[in-house]
């Protein structure tokens, strides 16, 4: 699991541990770590030049350090100060004393131009708002060099605790990032300025509750279901899907297929396009009654292309198992109906609907991710899904929201949502958490969904159709 924790949170655990440690010792380990990931980016460094932009905090101070460690193994190194009077002494000593030259942003074309490396070192958790005039035009200026750009913790410009963008901000192609990740390095659109990010251990004691975590591969393999030797249909899970409509029988087709291959024993599907999902799929059992009288179910999937259909909503919201519900199902549940569920509820909105339940305009969304997915997930008692970029999932309970790292702008494709809201259904009847079926889901989903576009476009049943090849890839499964 990849963790996240806000500057506060890493601000306390620094001045508890810089309490116990002569001074500068953790900013000299920051340095080295720093000196190290440059130095592999360069492959050689005696003869390179390197570019530092060096802030009025302490990430100057960094890459001041990192920078007069490279210049002792033969580097050429140059210092942009944007803030001359105020800039690290210790860190300007060492540069100097290193034989480091000095500049300012007016007089750094040439350098810049020149550079192999450039150290971003403008601003790291010590950021406030949007870059300053002076700070923004060298980020800008860094755009438009062909160096390997690193950034001192953070790119300079994002937020660190929110991954917002607030006007420019440095490109890096590789973020060295101290202690822990920060919440902006895993949310876009922060996460697309930081390039590769490598974590540096300072030996800071952080809270083993994040403020953000990433599933990464083996998480996930650890946590998708696998039938026993004894499985029955109803041990693996069978899910109900609520979905389809006469004018969108597709939405319950796009359903049925993210169920069958989330790894459910069985797919009830309760709607009147059971015709169209039988042609497609004959293993669906099809009930044309309501929810209610499809027989035994482990979660229920409600809403895709259900239309107006409020009565279907709340047949389904009204049975005592695991409810996903998506799209046209987010509009037509009862808000007082969802708060007072018992069995787990998982909502999944993307944007649009994310605002119209929280009674906001959507920019207030796009802008705060990470805030209106929590807020949500309080509002409703649920875990709720946020679909984008970067797809968040919030558990009910407050908990460290889940960042998808997988996700692609491939998947922005008609019927996608569809496939994702069938896949995390499967996941909650097979007997995983509302936060685990959501974020597992949207893991495999995006890897489907990069698998199956390959470069191009592919459509939201070639997403659910490649969903057994990443099943395997994760498992550590060659395909047969
Ligand atoms: N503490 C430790 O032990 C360790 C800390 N470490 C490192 O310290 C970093 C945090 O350092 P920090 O707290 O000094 O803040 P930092 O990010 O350099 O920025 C503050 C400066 O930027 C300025 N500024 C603010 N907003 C701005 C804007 N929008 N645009 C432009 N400028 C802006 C602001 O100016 P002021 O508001 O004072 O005028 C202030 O002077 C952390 O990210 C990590 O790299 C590591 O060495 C590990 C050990
Ligand atoms: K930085």
């Amino acid at each position: 699991m990849r963790t996240a924790h806000s500057a506060e949170t890493v601000r306390a655990a620094e001045r508890a541990l810089m309490a116990e440690l002569p001074e500068g010792a953790l900013m000299q380990r920051a340095a080295a770590g720093l000196a190290a990931a440059c130095a592999d980016l360069l492959g050689r460094v005696y003869g390179s030049r390197i570019v530092l932009l060096v802030g009025s905090g302490d990430n100057g101070g960094d890459a001041l350090y990192a920078g007069a460690r490279l210049a002792r193994r033969g580097a050429g190194a140059t210092a942009v100060l944007l803030a001359p009077e105020r800039t690290h002494e210790g860190g300007l000593a060492a540069l100097r004393g290193a034989g480091g030259q000095v500049t300012t942003p007016a007089d750094a074309g040439p350098a810049l131009a020149r550079a192999d490396l450039v150290l971003d070192g403008i601003v790291g958790i010590g950021g406030k708002g949007g870059l300053r005039p002076e700070a923004a035009e060298l980020a800008a200026a860094v755009r438009e060099s062909d160096a390997v750009v690193v950034a001192v913790d953070l790119p300079s410009g994002i937020e660190a605790d929110t991954g917002e963008v607030l006007g420019e901000a440095v490109r890096a192609d590789a973020t060295v990032t101290f202690g822990t990740y920060k919440p902006g390095l895993l949310i876009d659109p922060a996460r697309s300025y930081a390039g590769a990010v490598r974590l540096v251990d300072i030996g800071l004691d952080l809270p083993a509750v994040p403020e953000l975590e990433a599933l990464q591969y083996a998480d996930v393999a650890a946590l998708l279901p696998e039938p026993g030797a004894e499985s029955d249909k109803y041990r693996r899970g069978v899910v109900g899907i609520a979905a389809g409509s006469a004018t969108y029988p597709g939405a319950a087709v796009l359903a049925v297929a993210g169920a069958l291959r989330g790894g459910a024993g069985a797919v009830r599907y309760s709607g009147p396009a059971g015709d169209e999902v039988l042609a497609r799929f004959p293993e669906t059992l099809v009930h044309a009654g309501p929810p209610s009288a499809a027989g035994r179910v482990q979660a229920w999937v409600v809403g895709p292309g259900i239309g107006e259909d409020a009565a279907r909503v709340a047949d389904v919201l009204a049975q005592d198992v695991p409810v996903l519900v998506d799209a046209d199902g987010l509009r037509l549940a009862d808000p007082q109906v969802l708060r007072s569920r018992t069995a787990p509820t998982v909502l999944t909105p993307h944007a649009g609907e994310a605002a119209a339940l929280l009674g906001v305009p959507r920019e207030e969304v796009e802008s705060a991710r990470l805030a209106s997915v929590r807020r949500l997930a309080a509002e409703f008692s649920a875990t709720v899904l946020l679909k984008g970029s970067t797809t968040l999932v919030a558990p009910a309970d407050g908990g460290p929201v889940r960042a998808n790292p997988t996700g692609t702008s491939w998947l922005a494709t008609a019927g996608s949502g569809d496939v994702l809201s069938g896949l995390s259904g499967a996941l909650l009847a097979a007997g995983l958490s509302g936060v685990d079926a959501a974020s597992v889901g949207a893991y495999l989903h995006g890897l489907a969904g990069r698998r199956a576009a390959s470069g191009a476009p592919a459509s939201a049943q070639d997403v659910a159709a490649a969903i057994p090849e990443v099943w395997r890839d994760v498992r550590g499964e060659a395909p047969a």
